[in-house]
This record gives C-alpha cells, sequence and structure tokens, in this order.
C-alpha cells in the first residue's frame, strides 16, 4: 500500500516493450509512511497533532502526530524511554501534553474537563499491565464495577451483563465469586478485559497485553484479542515490546524514535524503513523469529483459504 502507483505504458499487448534496466528504488523517507490506511475508513478515531511533552527540560515528545482509524489495531512501539506509556496516558487523559491536542471520536481530551473526560471514558475500555483488578473485589464485583459506577442500572440487568462479559473472555459461572488471588495469570488478564468490554467500548487500549503469561497463556489470550476485535469491531490502540503480539495483532505499527512517529505502517512497510531503531528492534534474532511465526501464520491461512 505504500508504493505510488505505476503509470502503466500505452501499448498494444502484443507489442511489449523491451523492459527496461531494473531501477533500484528510491528510499522512502520514513514520514511518508505516516498516512492513513488505503480504504476509506473514515475520520480518525485517535488523532494527535502537533504533540510535545516535556518534563522539566527533558523533551519526551517533539511535534509528534499519529492518526487511528476505525476498526484497526495500532500497535505502538519504541525503545525504553521514548514515550509509549506517556502516549497512551494523554490518549486516556490521565496526563495532558505540554502543547498540541490528542482528540478522541472528535473530542479534545488534553483540554477536557473531569466531568466531559468521565464522559468520553464510557466509550473506551482500557487494560492496564499492572493493577488490572482490584485484589479486595470478586471476580464480579470487578467486572461489575464500571457498570455499577454509572449509578443507571439495575442490578439484575448488571448481573446479565457481567456473565455474558465472562463468557465472552473464556471465564465461567464458577469463576465469578473467586478472588483474583485464586486466579492463574492467564485468568486475571480474562477478567480485565471483561472489566475494559464491561461499558460495551468502541476502542479498547491495551498496555503490554500478554507481558507476564507463558507462551502458551499468550497465544490463547494473542487468539481471544483477534476474535473480540473482530466480533466487537473494536478499535484497538496497544502498547507491546512483545514481537510475536505485535506481528499476530497490528493492522499498523507506529515506531516511536527520536521523540516522534518515525515510522507508522502495517509491518512489512515499516520493516523496510532504514532506521537504525527499527533494524534492531525487528530484525534481530527475535524480530526474525517472530517474523517466521508470523510468515507460517499467513502460509496457513492462504491455504485454508
Ligand atoms: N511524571 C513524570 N515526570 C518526569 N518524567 C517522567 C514522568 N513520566 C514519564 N517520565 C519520563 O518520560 C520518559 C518516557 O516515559 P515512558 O514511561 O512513557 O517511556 P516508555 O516508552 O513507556 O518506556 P518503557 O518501554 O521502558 O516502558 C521517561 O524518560 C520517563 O522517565
Amino acid at each position: 500500500m505504500m508504493e505510488d502507483h505505476d503509470p502503466k505504458p500505452n501499448t498494444p499487448p502484443d507489442t511489449p516493450p523491451p523492459l527496461p534496466p531494473p531501477v533500484p528504488k528510491p528510499q522512502r523517507p520514513p514520514q511518508q509512511l505516516n498516512r492513513k490506511p488505503e480504504e476509506d475508513v473514515g475520520p480518525p478515531v485517535v488523532q494527535i497533532r502537533n504533540l510535545w511533552t516535556r518534563f522539566g527540560r527533558t523533551v519526551v515528545h517533539q511535534d509528534l502526530n499519529l492518526d487511528i482509524y476505525a476498526g484497526e489495531i495500532l500497535s505502538i512501539v519504541g525503545g525504553s524511554g521514548t514515550g509509549k506509556t506517556v502516549l497512551l496516558r494523554q490518549m486516556l487523559g490521565l496526563e495532558r501534553p505540554s502543547s498540541g491536542c490528542v482528540r478522541v471520536f472528535g473530542e479534545d481530551v488534553s483540554s477536557a474537563s473531569p466531568e466531559q473526560l468521565q464522559r468520553m471514558r464510557n466509550h473506551w475500555g482500557m487494560l492496564f499491565q499492572q493493577g488490572a483488578l482490584y485484589s479486595a473485589l470478586t471476580v464480579f464485583d470487578n467486572i461489575a464495577l464500571p457498570l455499577r459506577e454509572l449509578r443507571a442500572l439495575p442490578e439484575d440487568v448488571i448481573r446479565d451483563a457481567v456473565l455474558l462479559k465472562m463468557d465472552m473472555v473464556g471465564l465461567g459461572p464458577g469463576d465469578a465469586n473467586k478472588m483474583p488471588s485464586d486466579l492463574s495469570g492467564g485468568m486475571i488478564k480474562r477478567a480485565a478485559l471483561a472489566r475494559a468490554l464491561a461499558l460495551e467500548p468502541q476502542l479498547l487500549f491495551l498496555d503490554e497485553p500478554t507481558a507476564g503469561l507463558d507462551p502458551d497463556l499468550s497465544d490463547s489470550f494473542v487468539a481471544l484479542i483477534q476474535t473480540l476485535h473482530s466480533e466487537l469491531h473494536l478499535t484497538v490502540v496497544m502498547v507491546t515490546h512483545d514481537l510475536d503480539t505485535l506481528f499476530a495483532l497490528s493492522s499498523r505499527i507506529a515506531v516511536l524514535a527520536e521523540k516522534h512517529v518515525i515510522a507508522v505502517g502495517p509491518s512489512c512497510d515499516v520493516l523496510r524503513v532504514p532506521h537504525p531503531f527499527i533494524k534492531h528492534f525487528f530484525l534481530g534474532p527475535r524480530g526474525q523469529r517472530a517474523l517466521e511465526v508470523l510468515e507460517e501464520r499467513i502460509a496457513r491461512k492462504e491455504s485454508e483459504d
């Protein structure tokens, strides 16, 4: 999708023109990757414009721009300290940028009042890496919390909604009264995902969703996210260091380096950007292994289709 359209030579089919000598493709400057997917996907769900973040004299983001479109899974990657978490927190309205703006569903999160933010948050869900569940509440009460906070729903409606969400993430009614300390790592993630989905959000934020899971649990959690993403028509914004998760889930990847987004696009396009971080992150031994797994998955899917 990233290449410009080559004009077709206007010659009759029986007289093919001689093949020109191969011309090396010019390297695209990375910022040219920063454009929307080709299909008509409407206005961005998340729009970040000219964003600067400073902590004292430290500049973390410098004139950062990023658009996230409906229905995609956009993953943010970058080296340690490049500001991925801060950016996620700014999208959630938990931190304000020093300047610039972050719009979610067209509303400016960066200047919203606490009341406006609360209303906006009812349209998105968050799965945090840590502190996923309240340890003093049962699984049921953790998932019911966002519904109860609305102060508008009767308990029987809440009960049905919670059990439905538990079923969606693969938890049974027998898990409802368990405490978080009784759950395995994979079940904690599933319960936290159920809570993130409690208000039926259109937008889901995931911070390191598979961190701390062993490879099998990680694979099944990735498969669950894939299923929910397509069944619920979610837009997903994810921060992850895990290359298997990244390649398996991402529609597009945004790479943070040098204080801004140096490339954003499908993984195959981002991998071609000649930047030292991209080479190091994606094309080292870990990246090669994850790519091989991805290629196997694609080949398997193609042969099934
Ligand atoms: N409240 C704060 N006050 C001062 N500096 C901060 C604050 N929050 C974040 N930072 C700094 O901003 C930079 C970006 O932090 P952030 O946590 O977003 O990085 P990250 O890309 O998520 O890193 P990692 O991959 O290691 O989690 C870091 O240098 C961090 O120390």
